[in-house]
């Protein structure tokens, strides 16, 4: 690497769902640019803190005991400014009137666009950083936070287990992953649950037909003396979701239907060791990037290596739910499908 004239200046800020080992990269971004005598300024609530010129120092003593912590330190948002031309203008020029060399984004596929959207404006490297629990980045196996989500609702799912169990009784439990089934056929599998209802395994057209199917098999699982019944649907994909399908079952097969809509627990709580040691190696390896003056890249981790990916493919959308999983369910579920 070449000797540095000045001391480089970098940017970071968590965009988008916030995801359970944010605080773990944040640190690690943090101690690898302190090691490196980089000086780290922390954007506060995503790209607001652009917009806003928000911000902080952010040195070792700032970062400590976090690595537990779910949620983000730095704050995260949803910020509508930034798809706006003025907004992206006022965001580069928060970063242009701070000389920051280089900005690492923590996010998911739009935090991603954001960034896409400052390069034709900013000369200063962009680095992005997987972080959402729905795993919808390509270039990376698995994004920070979703280990810890499928943990969350494999935990609350096994005691919903419990409770179906004890009433032979027949539960919808929605689950987050946006447009995705990564959540749903890892949950699902963990689970042993009966149904999964996924984008890669459902059509919204064939609803009426689907229906009837669950029907006839929850009455053949009773007649075959089964207990509990688990329906694991993935969220944005019945009308009407987990409520719309239970009250169907409950009209058309006089079933008596529990609903569980996980909800954003799933993106709360302590990360689980794979995403902590996951973002840690993520947060090193950004720094790492622009030492070597890389930009426009995702940071992941495909079989255990670091990779390199152009942001413009990482939010391709094209890391589909691995087959082997579906065949796993499709061979051990009890279901008609
Ligand atoms: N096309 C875009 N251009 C500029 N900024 C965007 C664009 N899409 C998303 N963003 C910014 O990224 C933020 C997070 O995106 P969002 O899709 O909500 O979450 P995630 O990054 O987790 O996918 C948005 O609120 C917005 O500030
Ligand atoms: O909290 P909000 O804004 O309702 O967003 C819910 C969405 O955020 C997520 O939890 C995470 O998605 P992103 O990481 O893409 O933001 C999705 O699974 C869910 O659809």
């Amino acid at each position: 690497m070449a000797t540095r004239e000045k001391t480089l200046k970098i940017g970071l800020l968590t965009s988008g769902g916030d995801a359970p080992g944010m605080n773990a990269a944040i640190q690690a971004i943090t101690l690898a640019a302190a090691h490196h005598k980089l000086t780290c300024y922390g954007f506060h609530h995503g790209y607001n803190g652009l917009i806003n010129q928000d911000y902080c120092i952010l040195a070792p003593d700032n970062v400590t005991n976090i690595i537990h912590q779910g949620g983000t330190i730095l704050k995260s948002a949803r910020c509508p400014e930034m798809m706006t031309q003025t907004g992206i203008k006022q965001a580069v020029s928060c970063l242009i009137k701070e000389n920051i060399d280089a900005l690492i984004v923590i996010g998911g596929d739009g935090s991603f666009n954001g960034m896409l959207a400052m390069q034709d404006h900013w000369q200063g490297k962009l680095i992005g950083l997987p972080g959402t629990i729905d795993n919808d980045l390509d270039g990376t196996d698995f994004t920070i936070g979703f280990s810890t989500a499928i943990n969350t609702a494999i935990n609350a799912i096994d005691k919903i287990r419990d409770t179906a169990d004890a009433f032979d009784r027949v539960f919808v439990v929605e689950l987050m992953g946006r447009h995705s089934g990564h959540i749903a056929f890892n949950v699902g599998v963990a689970c042993a649950a009966e149904q999964i209802i996924s984008f890669e395994n459902f059509d919204p057209l064939a609803q009426e037909s689907k229906l009837a199917k669950i029907i006839a098999d929850i009455e053949q699982q009773k007649q075959n003396k089964a207990h509990s019944y688990l329906i694991l649907l993935a969220e944005n994909l019945w009308p009407g979701g987990a409520h719309a399908l239970g009250e169907a079952l409950k009209q058309q097969g006089n079933i008596d239907v529990g609903i569980c809509v996980l909800g954003h627990i799933q993106r709360g709580g302590s990360p689980v060791a794979k995403d902590r040691i996951l973002a840690t190696k993520l947060g090193v390896a950004a720094i790492e990037a622009i030492l070597l003056e890389k930009s426009g890249i995702m940071i992941g981790e495909c079989e255990s290596k670091i990779t390199h990916t152009p942001l413009t493919k990482a939010i391709q959308h094209q890391k589909i739910v691995n087959d082997d999983l579906i065949n796993v369910y499709d061979s051990t579920a009890s279901h008609m499908s």
